[in-house]
């Protein structure tokens, strides 16, 4: 589902790469857990994926479709098979919960039919039943990423990337919000998460690669946060 070969990233103005010839084969339904300092690449490798930047040098692939050269005009395409979830949220303050999720189906010209049955029900999946009227601010924390998850899932893109989606959120909540994204995984979606947060890592005991200095120095089947070497 999406490949890096011989992928290296060195970001204009910087002599140190973000990330040096990485090579990782994520399969299609997996839950993959990136970890590693801060600085070590992980928002870089899924900044890849999306080409919200381009690769220094080496592949990635996304559904067999090589990125790199993708022309403009496919772009989109490829962010439709793709959903993000990141640790501010990003809601549109001035709609409503529904209307947030409805969004995301407006901008690909779903019909009002389809948007009226979609939405209702992946507000359910996500636990926001009831609230569908209130706006971001009225919400926790916890149920802001809710809502950001329904947006990201409700058009039921194939492969979910989620940056540090429980940075902003308490022990508790981000449990919550790290088994809503296990259920997702259970339908079939291929969900990737950069995250700090090892207790996280340690209870759902996915596959873990670790990045350091841009280099992947562990990828292990259900593994823990650190390597405990
Ligand atoms: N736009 C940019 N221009 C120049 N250097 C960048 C840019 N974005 C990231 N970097 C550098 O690339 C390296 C990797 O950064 P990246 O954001 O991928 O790390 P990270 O593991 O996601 O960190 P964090 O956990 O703090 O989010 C760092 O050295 C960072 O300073």
């Amino acid at each position: 589902m999406i490949r890096f070969e011989n992928v290296s990233k060195v970001y204009a103005r910087s002599t140190r790469p973000a990330l040096s010839d990485i090579n990782l084969e994520i399969e299609r339904g997996e839950f993959v857990f990136v970890v590693g300092a801060s600085g070590s690449g992980k928002s870089t490798l899924l900044r890849l994926v999306l080409k919200e930047e381009g690769v220094t040098q080496g592949t990635v692939l996304v559904a067999g479709q090589e990125v790199g050269s993708l022309p403009h005009r496919k772009v989109p395409r490829l962010r439709r098979e793709i959903g993000t979830v990141f640790q501010d949220f990003r809601l549109l303050p001035n709609k409503n919960v529904y209307q947030n999720v409805a969004f995301a189906l407006q901008v690909l010209g779903r019909s009002g039919h389809a948007i009226r049955q979609v939405v209702p029900e992946t507000l359910e999946m996500v636990g926001l039943e009831g609230k569908e009227k209130r706006l971001p601010h009225e919400l926790s924390g916890g149920e802001q990423q809710r809502v950001a998850i329904a947006r990201a899932f409700v058009n039921k893109p194939p492969i979910l990337l989620c940056d540090e989606p429980t940075g902003n959120l308490d022990p508790t909540t981000s449990l919550d919000i790290v088994r809503l994204l296990d259920r997702i995984n259970r339908t079939g979606t291929t969900i990737v998460m950069a995250t700090h947060d090892d207790d996280i890592v340690d209870q759902l005991r996915k596959r873990v690669v670790e990045l350091k200095n841009g280099h992947i120095i562990r990828d292990e089947n259900k593994g823990v946060y650190g390597s405990g070497s």
